[in-house]
């Protein structure tokens, strides 16, 4: 393919919407820590014949956004949810739930079928109110870890005080929205030149 990568990132508010994940083994803890590293308070149903994680119930004790349902996936389940992720273990399952989610429109992402996938999950890099999402379109999950732990030693620590000052300056400047910009690129122009520490 000669595009490259044609996701459309974005940023999504996880205490307003309502997740159902399926699953309740070693990928459906994983995704549930993804999700609540990210979100600590994101509203989480996790559904599963059987919760085998027991880290699944601690996380569960100790979020109170989470939910979690003993039994086997209802269809019930997908009412009033906005996002699903299956992470059980029968192919044949996800197949069947990803064909109501598609009907109800219901945004699914498939543990390890891409071809399923309408969102993949990404690499994160956070410091402070600053967070980088990485993909490699599926190709290597790897690179996409390996680039987020280049990152988190490259990014400057001083990169929240910046972000802090920048908003403060936001909310002060007065006049009309262009010399707001042009302000604000102004500004940060200097912080682009100053030598990196690695220089
Ligand atoms: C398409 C995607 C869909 C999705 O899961 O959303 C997907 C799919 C698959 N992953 C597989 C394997 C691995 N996944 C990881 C790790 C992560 N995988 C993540 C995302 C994604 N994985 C989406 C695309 C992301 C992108 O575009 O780059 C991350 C970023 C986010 C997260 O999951 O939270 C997280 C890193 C978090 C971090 O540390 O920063 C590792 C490495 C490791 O664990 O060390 C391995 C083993 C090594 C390897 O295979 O590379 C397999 C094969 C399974 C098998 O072989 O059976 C498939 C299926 C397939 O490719 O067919
Ligand atoms: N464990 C791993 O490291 C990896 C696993 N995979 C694949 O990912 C898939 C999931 O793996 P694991 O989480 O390790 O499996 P697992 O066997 O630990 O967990 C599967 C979970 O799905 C639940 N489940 C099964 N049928 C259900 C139903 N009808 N309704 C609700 N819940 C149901 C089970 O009760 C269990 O909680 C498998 O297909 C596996 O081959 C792929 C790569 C790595």
């Amino acid at each position: 393919m000669g595009d490259g990568n044609v996701l459309f990132p974005a940023f999504f508010k996880l205490h307003q919407l309502r997740l159902l994940i399926v699953g309740g083994g070693y990928v459906g803890l994983e995704k549930l820590e993804a999700v609540l590293k990210n979100s600590p308070e994101a509203r989480v149903t996790l559904v599963a014949k059987e919760i085998l994680q027991p880290k699944i119930r601690q996380l569960a004790s100790e979020y109170p956004s989470v939910k979690l349902i003993e039994r086997k996936f209802k269809k019930k389940d997908l009412n009033k949810k906005d996002l699903v992720i299956l992470a059980t273990d029968s192919r044949k399952l996800h197949e069947k739930i990803k064909q109501m989610t598609s009907k109800r429109h219901l945004m699914t992402n498939v543990a390890d079928t891409p071809d399923l996938c309408d969102f993949y999950l990404s690499s994160v890099v956070k410091k402070g109110d600053l967070k980088i999402a990485i993909s490699s379109n599926g190709k290597s999950p790897t690179l996409t870890k390996r680039m987020r732990q280049y990152l988190e030693e490259a990014l400057p620590e001083d990169v929240q005080k910046l972000l802090d000052n920048l908003e403060e300056l936001r909310g002060r400047l007065k006049g009309d929205f262009e010399y707001k910009v042009k302000k604000l690129n102004e500004i940060t122009q200097d912080w682009l030149e100053k030598p990196q520490k690695n220089d």
